[in-house]
């Protein structure tokens, strides 16, 4: 396995704010890693530092083994897509596919083109006059088409409808099968993605409060269904993510069940169900969050 992205120690302060503090990580070549967590975690600005687009307060960022701050040599090899691209006032689609080349030198035009009949999207309309969607389509066939070494998705699909969305994905994932690159992508929509994903980054206040691959992550933890005192006699000295429950009967998400675990949940009567990986994602992220304040109140009294 190569690392093509390698992060140590990196801070970005804006001000008073603190975006993203002192996280350290890689990315292996020839992977779909999910760079997730709540609003404002931190997720876009991680992007701008690895894409050179903004420079980092503290910390190293080697891509491709180099710094990407104004490193053609780093650059020609990424493709960014992002929300907030801004095109010439006058530019409509085809315009932005036929310029394409010169930025990427892998463009597959044809690839392109089978995309803009997927999407339906009108090439001859000023990019101003498009629909939120098929802006967000103008930005996912750069992304697929650039089939650059190292690819970006920021929240790709704002405004994409459902049909869409599963267009992006199905497409990344056969092109991504013949073509195999290193893609990195945010969104909040973690079960619509979780297939996709090999590895998931989870960011929160700045911070990596989780750096796993996929599959290891969905075996971490399970949910625990049955009567209260069955379920309560069954977690107790286990690390819980979430309780739930209604009259006498309670559901607990556990982590950590290997198979004697299983054998004797089932014997206790008990039902095991796996976790969506956007239920754990969200209770690891609360989780961590009451750990914080927990650190916090305790710092506070001890002050
Ligand atoms: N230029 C800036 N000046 C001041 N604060 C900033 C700036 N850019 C980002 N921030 C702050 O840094 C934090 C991280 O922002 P960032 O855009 O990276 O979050 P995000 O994870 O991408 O969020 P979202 O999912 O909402 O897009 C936020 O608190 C944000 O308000």
């Amino acid at each position: 396995m190569t690392a093509i992205v390698q992060v140590q120690g990196l801070t970005k302060r804006f001000g008073s704010v603190t975006a993203v503090d002192d996280v350290s990580f890689e990315i292996q070549e020839n992977t779909i890693t999910g760079l997730l967590g709540r609003n404002g975690a931190g997720k876009t600005t991680v992007m701008n530092l690895l894409t050179g687009q903004d420079f980092a307060t503290r910390g190293d960022i080697r891509v491709f083994g180099a710094s990407p701050v104004e490193n053609p040599q780093v650059l020609q090899n990424l493709s960014f897509i992002k929300e907030s691209q801004k095109y010439p006032d006058d530019f409509r689609p085809k315009h932005v596919f036929a310029s394409a080349p010169w930025f990427f030198p892998n463009w597959d035009a044809e690839l392109a083109a089978r995309l803009v009949d997927d999407f339906r999207l009108p090439v001859d309309r000023r990019i101003k006059k498009l629909s939120r969607g098929q802006l967000s389509s103008v930005g996912v066939i750069v992304g697929l088409a650039s089939r650059a070494p190292l690819t970006f998705f920021d929240e790709p699909y704002l405004g994409l409808d459902a049909v869409a969305r599963q267009i992006f994905y199905d497409r990344l994932l056969e092109d991504y099968g013949e073509h195999p690159r290193t893609v990195i992508l945010s969104t909040h929509l973690i079960d619509e993605v979780s297939n996709l994903l090999e590895n998931v980054l989870v960011i929160d206040q700045g911070r990596i409060i989780m750096d796993q691959d996929t599959e290891s992550l969905r075996g971490s933890a399970a949910t625990v269904v049955g009567t209260r005192a069955a379920v309560d006699a069954f977690v107790e000295g286990r690390e819980v993510l979430a309780r739930d429950g209604i009259g006498g009967l309670a559901s607990v998400t556990v982590t950590r069940l290997d198979d004697r675990d299983r054998a004797a949940a089932a014997s206790a009567g008990l039902e095991l169900s796996p976790v969506s990986l956007q239920q754990l994602i969200v209770q690891r992220t609360r989780a961590q969050i009451t750990t914080d304040d927990f650190t916090d109140q305790l710092e506070e009294k001890s002050a």
